[in-house]
């Protein structure tokens, strides 16, 4: 395969990348039944090692619940499934897909009668928005779509179903010539990105989306509270961002697994800042790259090596 990785695990065996099938009549290809993680394993100074796995295999559990979905596959199978799976490959470093959703059985849209399907895939992935992101930031547009409200489907459920909102708001913004966008929820708060968490800074402190604004509780989100909170400062986690502070922000990053911590430069063509990487991102930014390639042992606990 062009991406040089040639097995995936299904429901308890590796299989090779091209055997990975399911019915064209599986319930989550038709109705989004699906719960998903993104992780990534870091080519550290002491080996592979995936960080916070454990907080992201946990999610995968609850994001199952509001669905009623059994993984009948414990963590620990999962873990060594996914090291296992690392290993045969040969990766110093890569993203790790987890999936558990509805399979093939009978359609209609309960899922009563369908079996719940397990599948774990790795595979090399650089820079989430571009080589170039991460030290030169992203233009962003804000998208026409707002987010699904939390009260109308679980947004702290990592949900397949939910990424054509997503797809919708990215979309959007490549269209129009930016390289992401930012969503706003139903209220016309700020939410995140469409993979992504959001932080702002002013007057140097840190402020991030409440999870009661229609947001993923992510997990990049909450190691960037705690390194920026070790650095001295203080992090705002539960407040509202209305779109106005968008334009008066000093700094803006995004934060995701993928995305790791990626600067926002222009919002709708307004620049944020001096238009470049402020520099308490870039602070930020060094640090969570220092600690995820272990030139640090601080959080060792975050790493489960391979
Ligand atoms: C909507 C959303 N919000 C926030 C985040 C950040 O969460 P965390 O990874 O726990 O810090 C992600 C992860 N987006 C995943 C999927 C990206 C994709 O393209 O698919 C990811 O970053 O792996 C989201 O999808």
């Amino acid at each position: 395969d062009e991406m040089d990785v040639d097995t995936i695990w299904m429901d308890g065996e590796f299989v090779d990348w091209d055997e990975a099938q399911i019915h064209v009549l599986t319930h989550g290809l038709h109705y989004g039944s699906g719960v998903f993680e993104g992780a990534r394993c870091y080519d550290t100074a002491q080996g592979p090692a995936i960080f916070r796995w454990e907080e992201h295999l946990e999610r995968l559990y609850q994001s199952a619940k509001p669905y009623e979905m059994e993984i009948d596959h414990t963590v620990e199978e999962l873990t060594e499934a996914t090291i296992e799976l690392i290993r045969r490959q040969e990766l110093p470093s890569c993203y790790i897909r987890p999936i558990a959703f509805y399979g093939y059985d009978s359609l209609g849209v309960s899922p009563r009668n369908c079996p719940t399907k397990t599948a774990i895939a790795v595979w090399p992935w650089g820079a989430y928005l571009g080589e170039e992101a991460i030290e030169r930031g992203i233009d962003v547009m804000i998208s026409s779509w707002r987010k699904h409200a939390s009260s109308q489907i679980p947004t702290n459920a990592k949900t397949t179903g939910l990424y054509v909102n997503s797809m919708l708001a990215g979309e959007e913004a490549r269209r129009n010539g930016y390289a992401e966008a930012i969503v706003l929820n139903k209220e016309g708060n700020v939410a995140e990105g469409p993979g992504e968490n959001i932080f702002l800074v002013r007057d140097g402190e840190i402020y991030t989306p409440g999870l009661s604004e229609s947001i993923l509780d992510g997990i990049t989100r909450d190691t960037v509270i705690t390194l920026a909170e070790d650095l001295g400062y203080t992090v705002h986690d539960n407040v509202s961002i209305s779109r106005g502070e968008l334009n008066t922000a000093d700094e803006l990053f995004f934060t995701g697994s993928a995305a790791e911590v990626t600067p926002i430069r222009k919002v709708d063509n307004v620049v944020v800042g001096d238009g470049s990487r402020g520099p308490i991102t870039e602070e930020v930014q060094s640090r969570f790259f220092e600690v995820v390639e272990r030139e640090t042992d601080e959080y060792d606990e975050w790493f489960t090596y391979v």
